[in-house]
């Protein structure tokens, strides 16, 4: 296999890095302190980069990565990254979404206080001016104050835990959840607005998008309470700027706490000369916990997507997550793989993939096939193919993929069969799932087997005549191949199958003498 090359873009804690290096098939790049232009000119060959949000995965990036199969973004949010130009370019982009969600959460309760009890700026007015000022700093209690929470998700929904047992009363504003995951908690849900413009303190927790970009802007300001402590621990921009700055300078805005600004580093920012304000530099995912955790996820899923095994938290998929259930999972993985098999028993040019369903696993066809067409595509084409680019690569070679829905007639409950059609012939292999997740390939070319999709394999086909065997197993003995399984297939007309796993890799000199005995039909090697 290649050696691939994985690139880290920005600071990951050490573990990511020990967890990258132990791979021999990958090389790593170090450019956590390059310059950023210094990057582009140094990942034209990389394979998988790892980002944080210092890193812009724009155009420019992307231009520049012209060898890039995918990107990890080490954190959640991926404002910052170009999703259309990746699926355009056929990398898959992927985030690690839960693992710095305490630390978010942690520091919005930080900022919830500082903006209740101004402790950072006091302890700036004593330990850096050195005044004893008592009466400048008085706060106010969270108790019996009413805190709205914009965007209930994985932060915002602990923020409003946490706040509540201080005693506040919570109002959430999440239009895309069900209004129960709030009641639940004991909580008010609102659809209005107007609801959370009117609570003394407002936090917010959506991803940055058109959508929720300047959110909180001049009008929703002047109808807030006079005032109000804003809190913004998400993304810079989703309060906007120049608004909350007139709002802080007026006193309509009693008190803000920011960890996120529209750019950064923001250290030049007019926010930042204003007394009534409390600011980190964006420290939201910064504990040492939530950072170990990260890198070693992010370190994780950039080497199964260098590999091109899987891509976990994958961003730009055409299946969303929420509509796979675990069932087909192992379906998806087995249909990937039996296109892979498919394609090395190929040899000629392929008109069309199509797939065959059985039992309920149908409902997914469209899912199935797009995996199916990524292993059969990845082993012979000089494109990279992935589960983004899969239709369109095959469309451009005017290879025609389909599925069709067939009656149970096999006796399993659910059973996949993928038929490579090329010029010359078809090949066709059949798979099922045993129990929760026990792949198997039942079918090859119309023939009953039922073998692990996994290792090293001949493949004969045969005359059905006495002797064969006995002649494969010498000259497999001569060469000092170790044979770890052996599956026989008979068929109709004559022939059979054997499905042979060894347990070293076969030289090609050896498939040319199986394919010199007198009695063999064709014979392949493969490796899944
Ligand atoms: N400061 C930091 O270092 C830091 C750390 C982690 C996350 N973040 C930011 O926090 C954001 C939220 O993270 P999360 O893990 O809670 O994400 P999440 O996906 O679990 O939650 C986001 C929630 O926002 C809701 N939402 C989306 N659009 C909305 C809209 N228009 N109005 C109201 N609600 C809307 C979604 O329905 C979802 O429930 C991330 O996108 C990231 O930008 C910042
Ligand atoms: O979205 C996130 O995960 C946070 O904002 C953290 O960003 P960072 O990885 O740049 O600290």
């Amino acid at each position: 296999m290649r050696t691939k090359k994985i690139i880290v873009c920005d600071a990951i804690h050490e573990k990511g890095f020990e967890i990258l290096r132990a791979e021999k098939d990958i090389d790593v790049v170090d450019a956590v302190k390059l310059p950023k232009d210094e990057l582009l000119k140094i990942i034209g060959d990389c394979d998988v980069a790892i980002t944080r949000s210092s890193t812009d995965v724009d155009e420019k990036f992307l231009n520049a990565a012209s060898n890039l199969k995918a990107i990890v973004r080490a954190g959640v949010g991926v404002d910052n990254v170009d999703q259309e130009g990746c699926s355009r370019r056929g990398i898959i982009a992927m985030n690690v979404p839960t693992a710095n969600t305490i630390a978010a959460v942690e520091l919005t309760m930080a900022h919830l206080l500082g903006c209740a009890r101004s402790f950072p700026n006091a302890n700036n007015h004593l330990k850096i001016d050195r005044i004893w000022n008592r009466e400048k700093w008085y706060g106010v209690e969270l108790a019996e104050k009413r805190l709205g929470v914009i965007g209930f998700g994985n932060i915002g929904s602990r923020v409003a835990i946490r706040a509540k047992s201080f005693g506040m009363e919570i109002v959430a504003y999440d239009p895309y959840i069900p209004a129960s995951k709030v009641t639940d908690l004991g909580m008010s849900y609102t659809t209005n607005f107007d609801d959370i413009l009117a609570c003394d303190f407002i936090t917010i927790h959506t991803p940055k998008n058109k959508e929720t970009l300047n959110m909180i802007s001049h009008d929703e300001i002047a109808k807030m309470k006079d005032g109000v402590r804003l809190i913004n621990c998400a993304r810079g921009g989703l309060y906007n700027e120049e608004a909350l700055h007139a709002g802080l300078k007026s006193g309509k805005i009693a008190f803000a706490g920011i960890d996120v600004f529209s750019k950064e580093p923001a250290t030049n920012h007019p926010l930042l000369d204003l007394e009534n304000i409390c600011v980190t530099p964006h420290l939201g995912a910064n504990t040492l916990e939530s950072q170990e955790k990260i890198a070693i996820q992010a370190a994780e899923n950039a080497i199964s997507a260098a590999r091109g095994i899987s891509y976990p938290n994958a961003l730009n998929l055409p299946i969303k997550a929420e509509d796979m259930p675990a069932s087909l999972k192992p379906y998806l993985e087995l249909v990937q793989k039996m296109g892979f098999l498919a394609a090395q028993l190929n040899r000629s040019a392929i008109k069309s993939i199509r797939l065959e369903l059985e039992g309920d696993i149908a409902e997914f066809g469209k899912s199935l096939l797009t995996f199916g067409v990524v292993g059969a595509l990845s082993e012979t084409n000089e494109t990279t193919v992935n589960y983004v680019n899969a239709e369109f690569v095959a469309k451009e070679k005017g290879i025609e993929s389909k599925f069709e829905v067939l009656g149970s007639t096999s006796g399993y409950k659910n059973k996949v069969t993928l038929v490579l059609v090329t010029d010359k012939d078809a090949i066709s292999i059949s798979g099922t799932v045993f129990g929760e997740d026990e792949q198997r390939i039942v079918g090859i070319n119309g023939f009953k087997f039922d073998f692990k999709p996994k290792g090293k394999m001949i493949i004969f086909k045969n005359n059905d005549v006495p002797g064969v065997i006995a002649k494969i197993t010498s000259i497999l003995a001569q060469e000092g191949i170790n044979i770890a399984d052996f599956r026989l297939g008979r068929g109709a007309h004559q022939f059979a199958m054997a499905v042979i796993l060894v347990d070293t890799d076969i030289d090609k000199k050896i498939i040319t003498e199986l394919n010199k005995l007198e009695t063999c039909v064709w014979v392949e090697y493969a490796v899944l």
